[in-house]
C-alpha cells in the first residue's frame, strides 16, 4: 500500500460534517420511512413523559405540599379534612409519576429497539450493495482500489456508519424534542425566569463553535496520523522478507516510533479538546442552575412565582444541558461516520465495469476454440500502450507458446481473453465473433487460465478442485460436493496427476486448505489449480506461467499434466522458460508490447533473431547452473537484442 496515496486520500477526505453527504446517507433510510416514524413518535412520547415530571412535582408543591403545610398548622376540624385531602391528591400524584416512570423506561426501550433494529438494517444493505458492487466491477476498478482498502471500507466504515445509525440518529429526535419541549414548558411556566435560563445558551453556542472548530483539526490530525502508521505497517509487514534481508530492523522499528509517537500527540490532543468540553458545558450548566436559584427566589420572595415554579424550572435547566453535554460523542461519530461514508460512496461511484452486449450474439453451449487477436491495441491508461497491434491466431486444438521478457504484455494477452479488460483498437475473438458480443459470464467459462500464483480459498482441496461446478454454490460456501461433482473432481485430479498427492495428505479429498493455500507446496496447490481447470473442461485453456514457482519435480508432474490436456483444446502457454513451450505449434516472440517472431521451435531457431538468443542464453545457464532460469538475464538479453537485424523485428502480422 503506498504511503502517500493513503495520507493523501485521508487528508482528502478527512473533512468535517457534509450536507451533501449527510442527505445521502438519510436516503438509504426513506425505505425505513414506517419503523422510523414509530421510533419518533416513541421518542416523543418518552420526551412528553420526562418532562411531565417535574410539572407534576410543580403541581404537588404549589397545589398540595404548601397548602398541606399551612392546614397543618391550623387545628380545626377544616384544616384536618384539608391535610386528609392534600395528603390523598399526593398518594396520588406519587403513584402517577411512578405509573410515567415505569411508562418512560419503557418507551425508551422500545424506541431504543426499533431504531437500532433500524440502523443495523441499513447498515446491512449498504455493507451488501458495497459488496455486490465491488464484486462486478471490472478488473481495472482493483487496479485502483487494493483488496486490503477494500476490506477496510467494508468492514470498518461500515461499522462507523452502523455507531452513526444508532447512536446518532437514535438520539437527534429525542434531544430535540427535550430541547423545544423545556423551553415551551418554561415559557408556559414563568416568561422572566425562562429568559434568565436561555441567556446561558449563548455561551454555550460559542463553546460548541470553538468546540468544532478545534475538533474538526484534532479529528483531521488523527486520522492522517493513523493512515501513515497503518501504511507503514501494511508496507512492513508485507516486505518483512526485505527488511530482515537488509537488516534494516532497528531502523524501521525507530520510523515507526516516529509515526507512532506523532499519532500518539495527534490522538492525546484531540483527547484534550473533547475533555474540556464536557466540563465546560457541565461548568455552564451549574452556572445556569445557580443563576434560576438566585433569580427564582428574588421572585419566589417578591410573590412573583410560587414555589414549584422555581423547583420545575431547576429540573428544566438540567434536562436542557443534558443534549448539550452528550454533543461531542455525537459529533465525533459524526465526524467518523461522514469520512466513512465518503469513502465508501467514492467505491459506489466508481462504476469501472465491463459492459454486457446490448444484444448477445447466440452462442453454442461450447466453443469450438478458435481464439484471435486482431490487431490488438491495448492500454491500462490512456495511451500508455501495453500491446500494440498485436494479432495472434491459435486453432481449435493448437498450443501456443507465449514468451518474452518481462513486462512485455503476455500476463495482459491473458486477461484480453478472458475480456477482464476492454482491448481499444482491433478486437479478440472466439470462434470468429467479438468478445464484447457474447455474454461474459459464457466466454468465462470457456475460457480456463492458470496463473503462476494459483488462488485457493480456505475450505476443502474437493471445495478448491470443484469451485466452478454447481455443488460449490451450496449455501453455506463449504466443503460439500455432490457426489456427481464428487467424482468429476476426482477425475479432474487423475487426469493432471495430482491424485496420489491429495490422496497422501490427511483427509486426501476432504483435506481442509487454509486462507490462499497456506500449508501446501507451490508445486501442490499448482496441481490444485490444474485440477480445478481441468474439473472445468473449457475449450480454451490458459496457463500462465504455471510451471515457474515449481521445483523440477513437480514441474515434470506438471508437464505431464499439461500434456494430458493438450490436444483436446486450444491451449495457451506462457513461459520464462523457453524450454516449457518448445513443443507448441506455435511459439509467439513477444517483445515490448509487439509480436516480433511466430512459428515453430524449429523455425525460430533457424531464423536466429530474439528466439534463438533466448534459447542459447537459457541453454548457456542450463550447463552452467543446476536450475537453469534466464529472467534475470532477460532484461540484458532483450537490450542486446535491440540492435539485433532489422530482419528480426518484423511485426507479427508479417510473419
Ligand atoms: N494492472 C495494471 N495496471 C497498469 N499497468 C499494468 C498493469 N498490469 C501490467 N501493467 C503494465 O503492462 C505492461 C505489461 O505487463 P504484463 O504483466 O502483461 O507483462 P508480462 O509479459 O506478463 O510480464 P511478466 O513476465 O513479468 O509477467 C508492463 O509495463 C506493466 O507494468
Amino acid at each position: 500500500m503506498p504511503l502517500a496515496v493513503d495520507i493523501h486520500e485521508e487528508q482528502a477526505l478527512a473533512r468535517s460534517l457534509d450536507r451533501r453527504l449527510l442527505a445521502r446517507l438519510l436516503r438509504y433510510a426513506r425505505p425505513h420511512w414506517l419503523p422510523i416514524t414509530v421510533g419518533i413518535v416513541l421518542s416523543l412520547l418518552v420526551t412528553v413523559a420526562d418532562l411531565a415530571r417535574p410539572y407534576l412535582f410543580k403541581v404537588a408543591i404549589d397545589e398540595h405540599l404548601v397548602v398541606a403545610v399551612r392546614a397543618a398548622q391550623g387545628a380545626d376540624a377544616a384544616s384536618a379534612a384539608t391535610l386528609r385531602e392534600h395528603g390523598a391528591a399526593l398518594w396520588r400524584l406519587a403513584a402517577v409519576l411512578l405509573g410515567l416512570s415505569v411508562a418512560s423506561q419503557a418507551l425508551a426501550y422500545a424506541m431504543t429497539f426499533v431504531m437500532q433494529r433500524t440502523g443495523q438494517s441499513i447498515v446491512f444493505r449498504i455493507r451488501s450493495e458495497l459488496f455486490r458492487h465491488v464484486e462486478s466491477r471490472a478488473l481495472a476498478f482493483f487496479d485502483r482500489h487494493p483488496a486490503g482498502r477494500l476490506v477496510t471500507r467494508l468492514a470498518n466504515d461500515t461499522e462507523t456508519l452502523s455507531e452513526m445509525y444508532t447512536s446518532v440518529v437514535v438520539s437527534l429526535f429525542r434531544d430535540l424534542f427535550v430541547l423545544v419541549g423545556v423551553l415551551v414548558a418554561m415559557a408556559r411556566l414563568d416568561g422572566p425566569l425562562t429568559l434568565a435560563s436561555l441567556a446561558w445558551l449563548l455561551p454555550v453556542g460559542v463553546a460548541t463553535w470553538l468546540f468544532r472548530t478545534r475538533a474538526r483539526q484534532a479529528f483531521r490530525r488523527v486520522r492522517v496520523h493513523l493512515a501513515r502508521v497503518n501504511a507503514f505497517l501494511a508496507e512492513n509487514l508485507n516486505g518483512m522478507w526485505l527488511v530482515k534481508a537488509l537488516s534494516r530492523e532497528v531502523r524501521q522499528m525507530q520510523r515507526f516510533d516516529e509515526e507512532n509517537g506523532a499519532y500518539l500527540r495527534a490522538s492525546m490532543g484531540e483527547l484534550s479538546v473533547f475533555a474540556t468540553f464536557r466540563p465546560a458545558i457541565d461548568f455552564l450548566g451549574n452556572a445556569a442552575v445557580a443563576a434560576v436559584l438566585w433569580y427564582g427566589g428574588v421572585r419566589v420572595a417578591g410573590g412573583q412565582v410560587e414555589y414549584g415554579v422555581l423547583y420545575a424550572f431547576l429540573s428544566y435547566v438540567r434536562q436542557m444541558f443534558q443534549p448539550i453535554g452528550d454533543l461531542a460523542e455525537k459529533y465525533n461519530v459524526l465526524q467518523a461516520a461522514m469520512a466513512s461514508s465518503e469513502r465508501i460512496f467514492q467505491i459506489l461511484d466508481d462504476r469501472t465495469a465491463i459492459p454486457e452486449p446490448a444484444r448477445p450474439a447466440p452462442v453454442p453451449a461450447r466453443a469450438r476454440g478458435h481464439v484471435e487477436l486482431r490487431g490488438v491495441w491495448f492500454a491500462y491508461h490512456g495511451q500508455d500502450w501495453v500491446l500494440e497491434d498485436v494479432s495472434i491466431e491459435a486453432r481449435p486444438g493448437e498450443t501456443i507458446g507465449l514468451v518474452g521478457a518481462t513486462g512485455a504484455g503476455k500476463s495482459s494477452i491473458v486477461s484480453l481473453l478472458s475480456r477482464l479488460y476492454d482491448v481499444q483498437r482491433g478486437a479478440v475473438l472466439l470462434d470468429g465473433v467479438d468478445v464484447r458480443d457474447v455474454p461474459t459470464d459464457w466466454l468465462r467459462r470457456q475460457v480456463g487460465v492458470v496463473l503462476q500464483e494459483p488462488v485457493l480459498f480456505s475450505g476443502t482441496i474437493a471445495y478448491n478442485i470443484g469451485f466452478g461446478l454447481r455443488g460449490d454454490g451450496q449455501a453455506d460456501g463449504a466443503a460439500s460436493p455432490d457426489a456427481l461433482d464428487m467424482e468429476r473432481i476426482r477425475q479432474a485430479a487423475r487426469q493432471v496427476g495430482a491424485d496420489a498427492i491429495i490422496e497422501a495428505l490427511p483427509g486426501g479429498y476432504a483435506h481442509a486448505i487454509s486462507e490462499r493455500g497456506a500449508g501446501l507446496s507451490a508445486g501442490q496447490r499448482q496441481l490444485i489449480a490444474l485440477a480445478r481447470a481441468a474439473a472445468l473442461d473449457p475449450p480454451v485453456l490458459v496457463l500462465d506461467e504455471a510451471t515457474a514457482s515449481v521445483d523440477s519435480e513437480t514441474e515434470a508432474l506438471v508437464q505431464q499434466a499439461i500434456r494430458s490436456m493438450a490436444g483436446q483444446r486450444t491451449l495457451i502457454i506462457v513461459a520464462h522458460r523457453l524450454a516449457t513451450v518448445a513443443h507448441a505449434d506455435r511459439i509467439v516472440v513477444l517483445h515490448r508490447g509487439q509480436v516480433r517472431e511466430q512459428g515453430t521451435h524449429r523455425e525460430l531457431l533457424a531464423r536466429r533473431g530474439l528466439y534463438y538468443t533466448l534459447w542459447r542464453l537459457q541453454s548457456l545457464e542450463a550447463d552452467d547452473q543446476a536450475a537453469p532460469r534466464y529472467a534475470s538475464r532477460t532484461a540484458g538479453s532483450l537490450a542486446t537484442s535491440r540492435a539485433a537485424p532489422a530482419s528480426t523485428m518484423r511485426p507479427a502480422s508479417s510473419t
